[in-house]
């Protein structure tokens, strides 16, 4: 069809018929009066009334309108004004930077229906606490009287805002009133009761949950299980099988990009004798002739060609050491922003961790000051429960193991790491090189650092680390990291045993399928086991199981006792980096484990006092950085899950948006 159109001949009256919506209003479709009593104020001469003088005596109440439009024109136009001739004030760096980041935040939610001056004023007044501000301006926007059309525009663009972060039909709350007598706690809540979550059951093992909700019970005449596996005493099996046994720990290796944390691993599993000469030589020469020397004990962990040709680890690299005392399973975790829901995977099976960190000047500062992952790993793996952390100052050979340069970085990382939430005592820094294996496995020898340093060398930091507390007398859980096609028939499903014990034979639940299944091979460092503990990193084979009911990230259990699953749920969150404050519909990537979940945040239920508790507001409008809250969130799918407070290593959460961790927080309630 010819998008051209003949318009010497056209008739524009006819053209206009029907497109009143477009081309303009009648005076009738804007005035909610019918036409006969529209007549009362009209002079009409044809309906006798002949002097109009007459007529303007009789209705005298008629009120002259003001002249809306003249005076919203005046305020767009003082507005514009306003914003024109403001001048930013004169600030310090620091306050600049937050300043120009509120106003960018604020302009992101009321777009340009605010001048510059109110924001930066308002911004200044609440000083920059991005709650406050949008409260402040959101509220007061919402009242405004949109009597003009423009003032109606203007209302129109923050109205979907404030409706999405307000309750859809109910007025402005009030101020919250905070209690002083009885503050409420946001970790204090009330164990979930029915879990109404949308159970979806199993292919062979439909779930039903008893009227009182309690699952666990309901379930346990539902899925029969042997005698044995019953009446089981775990800590005794686990004091019977591991008594002579070294304690076994997982140690995830993080920092920024490039710090040279396969490096370091590769070199350290040298030293202590886990890579032969044979392969170190192997890597020696094949990384020579790709003139890539300098990744030789990279190459130890990092064994892909991609990561390899890349220089950059990609996925979580395993391998193990042993100490005087420990086993220690090394997790060696990709730096570059790209992997982080890898690392986050790799988090999530760790015990204790190592922030390794580049003494290089500059390369310091743009892994910790300038956005890079120094920072969100080191958050990360605490939101994860990761409360020993061992920092390596890498790299010090490039600064002439110069000491100031050591004190300065340890300076600045021990204020950000007590803000992070670890103790200082759960912190130690040591200085290092990866490559020259300077302090790794045996006390320091170079001069330029034995001048001043005599503290421990590397392996001694991994071997004073404290076993944490296992949670064998718990209800078994596995959480699923990988599955993959065993050498037998069927799948293996490898996973760590987040609490409890599995045994052998033992019948257990499948994901939120609740397929049920029988363990018949269980396997540790691929050695062959009879019965494995939590904390535990192990395989197993479920034969016959429908491996669509197996993800990554579901979680296996114990049928007497099942994990709740379920689509919706309260946490408890701290929010570190979003660009756009959080609001209710807010869509991120919930990361559970080794799951990733798209979910919503469906509810705002209150702000709360980050070291407190307390809850400073009932269903705020928006979170913004650094705020704490407790939320509701919802996953499109069913997903298995615990209170922090019954299961603190599966009550974790995290959630990201767009490649960049926004918050971590706590399972409090599942609904
Ligand atoms: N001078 C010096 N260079 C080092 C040291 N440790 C590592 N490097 C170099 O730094 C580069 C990066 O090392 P990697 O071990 O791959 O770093 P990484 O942290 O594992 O990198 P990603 O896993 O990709 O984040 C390589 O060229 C290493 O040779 C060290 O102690 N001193």
């Amino acid at each position: 069809m010819s998008r051209h159109r003949i318009v010497r001949t056209m008739d524009y009256n006819d053209e206009y018929d029907g497109y009143d919506d477009i081309y303009g209003h009648s005076v009738e479709d804007e005035h909610c009066i019918s036409p006969t009593d529209a007549q009362q104020w009209l002079y009409d001469r044809a309906r006798g009334q002949q002097s109009i003088s007459a007529f303007i005596s009789k209705n005298k109440d008629i009120q002259e309108e003001e002249d809306d439009e003249e005076d919203e024109d005046t305020a767009f136009e003082k507005a514009r004004r306003d914003s024109e001739s403001f001048q930013m004030p004169q600030l310090d760096e620091i306050e600049q930077a937050k300043l120009s980041s509120c106003v960018d935040e604020v302009r992101s939610v009321v777009g340009d229906a605010v001048s510059e001056r109110r924001i930066v004023e308002t911004s200044m007044k609440f000083d920059y606490d991005m709650q406050k501000i949008l409260d402040e301006i959101l509220n007061e926007e919402t009242q405004k009287k949109p009597s003009t059309s423009r003032a109606k525009a203007a209302a129109a663009a923050v109205a979907p805002l404030v409706a999405k972060t307000a309750s859809k039909t109910a007025p402005t709350p009030p101020p919250p009133k905070i209690s002083l007598k009885e503050p409420r706690r946001g970790f204090e809540i009330a164990s979930p009761k029915v879990p109404s979550s949308p159970v979806v059951s199993g292919r062979n093992t439909p779930v039903d949950i008893n009227s009182d909700g309690d699952l666990s019970r309901s379930s346990a005449s539902l899925f029969k299980v042997s005698k044995e596996q019953a009446l089981r005493n775990a800590r005794q099996l686990y004091e019977k099988e591991r008594a002579d046994q070294k304690s076994h720990i997982h140690m995830i290796v993080i920092g920024h990009v490039d710090a040279g944390k396969s490096t370091l691993m590769g070199h350290l599993l040298y030293d202590t004798g886990n890579v032969s000469q044979r392969v170190m030589h192997k890597h020696e020469q094949e990384s020579k002739k790709l003139g890539k020397q300098s990744f030789m004990y990279a190459w130890v962990l990092d064994e892909t060609g991609e990561e390899r040709a890349r220089g950059i680890t990609m996925d979580v690299g395993q391998s193990r050491i042993e100490t005087k005392t420990k086993i220690v399973t090394l997790l060696d975790a990709p730096g570059h922003k790209d992997f982080i829901p890898n690392m986050i995977s790799g988090a999530t099976q760790a015990d204790v961790a190592l922030l390794v960190v580049d003494a290089t000047r500059g390369e310091f500062e743009s892994g910790f000051e300038l956005g890079g992952q120094t920072r969100e790993h080191a958050i990360l793996v605490r939101s994860l429960g990761v409360n020993q952390l061992g920092v390596v100052i890498n790299k010090l050979d490039t600064v002439g193991w110069s000491q100031e340069r050591f004190n300065e970085i340890v300076t600045k990382l021990k204020a950000f790491l007590k803000q992070a939430g670890f103790k200082e005592s759960d912190v130690t820094f040591t200085p290092c090189s990866g490559l020259t294996g300077e302090n790794l496995t045996k006390q320091a020898q170079e001069s330029g650092l034995t001048s001043w340093y005599s503290g421990p060398h590397l392996l001694d930091v991994i071997e004073n680390f404290k076993i944490p507390e296992r949670a064998i007398d718990k209800p078994m859980r596995m959480s699923v990291s990988d599955i993959y096609k065993g050498t037998g028939s069927g799948f293996c499903i490898s996973g760590r045993v987040e609490t409890g014990v599995l045994c052998l034979n033992d019948k257990v639940l499948v994901g939120a399928s609740r397929e049920q299944a029988q363990v018949k091979s269980l396997t540790m460092d691929e050695f062959p086991q009879t019965s494995v503990f939590a904390g535990d990193q192990v395989s197993v084979t479920l034969p016959a199981v429908d491996i669509n009911n197996v993800t990554v990230g579901c979680i296996i259990c114990d049928p007497q006792t099942p994990i709740p699953v379920t689509t919706r749920f309260q946490a408890r969150i701290i929010v570190f980096n979003v660009k756009v404050p959080i609001t209710m519909g807010f869509p991120v990537l919930l990361h559970h484990q080794s799951l990733i979940e798209p979910a919503v945040v469906c509810k705002l239920t209150a702000s709360i006092h980050k070291s407190t508790g307390e809850v400073v507001k009932k269903k705020p409008r928006c979170l913004g950085n650094n705020s704490c809250a407790l939320v509701e969130l919802e996953t499109s799918r069913p997903i298995c899950i615990e209170r922090y407070a019954d299961f603190k290593e599966l009550g974790r959460v995290m959630l990201r948006v767009a490649g960049v961790t926004i918050a971590a927080g706590m399972v409090t309630k599942i609904r």
